[in-house]
């Protein structure tokens, strides 16, 4: 039989180049014919050497069986009715939101949705989207009570990375938290300065026009943003509105939703996202039945014993982040009563909150 031809877009960016990184590692490019794409540079040479193909171009993309686009919403939305328009059946693999609620698309994680990507498939659905990294990694998390039917409603506050907006913005917290430690770089050589001022030198250094807030428009280092995405007329933010609609339809929940809110919080971690969750459960399941049905959903979910130790070393953005792990934690029975249970867990955003699922949605593809 012969390899599907697979156009990639957007394969350099930060989020292309982590799946790219993972296709390697994982020899998914000895399965199929790649053709390289770019907005920007085409005719130069691409990774296999090749010359770069127009991602413009609907001519060439028409003779792809797949295309796998990390390139972002603006592309999709420009080029994916083009294409679709121009006839083209092939099958769509994107990062980007754009179509990721409309009624012909798919939201893939198949660690937890592969039932419904395969009737999808029987079906004839030709559009697979990358879900919000925050639904991604706690459904990922989180997967063993939903399939267990424990969950009756779910709360999660989120503690987002700076990767989530982008490259610039690492970049930006990086040099946010330079000019906080170059600005009392004196005081803090000596031991015998006050604390109390170099606390006010920092807060003015943060407050100062001076203080590099191009990418974020506040400061995110000593500091956090209480506010992710767009603002919905509901007052909801729109990252806080995905983790609903998000969530139900990866479960393919239709009619019958599980309600899912919280606050989204951006704090300076890099590129891990940590989540702590309430949850009220349907029923009171004993802790080791509970802990039983998270840690045995799939192969990278780990439990982590409620304790002060473990929590510290295994349950951090430090222990996770540049890992496919996602360690679920602080689990116990809370106040309000043996229904309602508290959880704490990380995971990389870049990893199964971005690529992995596309990777995967690929090689479900390649394995038909
Ligand atoms: N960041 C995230 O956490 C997530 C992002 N996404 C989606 O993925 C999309 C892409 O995000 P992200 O990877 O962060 O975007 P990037 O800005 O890193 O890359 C996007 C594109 O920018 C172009 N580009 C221009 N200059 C450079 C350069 N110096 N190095 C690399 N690329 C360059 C490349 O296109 P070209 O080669 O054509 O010039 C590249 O494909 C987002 O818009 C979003 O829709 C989805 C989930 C999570
Ligand atoms: N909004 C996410 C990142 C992201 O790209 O989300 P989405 O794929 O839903 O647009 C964050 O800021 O952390």
């Amino acid at each position: 039989m012969s390899k599907m031809t697979v156009g990639l877009v957007g394969w350099r960016g930060m989020v292309g180049s982590v799946l790219m990184q993972r296709m390697q590692e994982e020899q998914d490019f000895d399965r199929f014919e790649a053709v390289y794409f770019t907005t920007s540079q085409a005719g130069q040479a691409g990774p296999d050497g090749q010359p770069l193909q127009s991602a413009h171009d609907i001519e060439t993309l028409k003779k792809l069986d797949a295309v796998i686009t990390c390139q972002g919403g603006d592309y999709t939305q420009d080029v994916y009715p083009k294409l679709r328009q121009a006839g083209w059946q092939g099958y769509w693999i994107d990062a980007a939101s754009t179509l990721r609620m409309e009624d012909d698309s798919i939201i893939v994680l198949d660690p937890v949705n592969r039932a419904v990507i395969d009737k999808g498939l029987s079906s004839g659905v030709k559009t697979f989207v990358g879900g919000n990294c925050t639904v991604s990694l706690m459904l990922m998390g989180l997967g063993g009570l939903f399939e267990h039917k424990m969950v009756e409603w779910l709360s999660s506050m989120t503690y987002q990375a700076a990767s989530g907006s982008g490259a610039k913005h690492m970049r930006e917290l990086l040099n946010q938290m330079g000019d906080l430690r170059d600005s009392v770089a004196n005081e803090l050589a000596d031991p015998a300065s006050a604390i109390l001022d170099i606390d006010r030198q920092v807060a003015a250094r943060m407050r100062s026009a001076e203080f590099p807030t191009d990418q974020f428009g506040v400061p995110l280092a000593g500091s956090l943003i209480p506010y992710i995405d767009k603002q919905l007329d509901n007052r909801q933010s729109k990252e806080e509105w995905k983790g609903f609609v998000e969530t139900n339809k990866i479960l393919g929940r239709g009619a019958n939703p599980i309600p899912v809110d919280g606050l989204c919080v951006r704090i300076g971690s890099m590129r891990c996202h940590s989540q702590a969750f309430t949850i009220k459960l349907r029923e009171d399941v004993p802790l080791d039945e509970i802990e039983g049905a998270i840690a045995a959903h799939n192969q990278w979910v780990s439990v982590v014993p409620n304790e002060r130790e473990a929590s510290m070393t295994e349950l951090s953005p430090t222990a996770v982040t540049g890992t496919m792990n996602v360690p679920v934690g602080r689990l116990r029975k809370m106040n309000m009563g043996p229904q309602y249970l508290s959880a704490f867990s990380v995971g990389d955003q870049l990893l199964w909150g971005a690529a992995e699922p596309l990777r995967r949605m690929l090689n479900v593809l390649l394995e038909r």
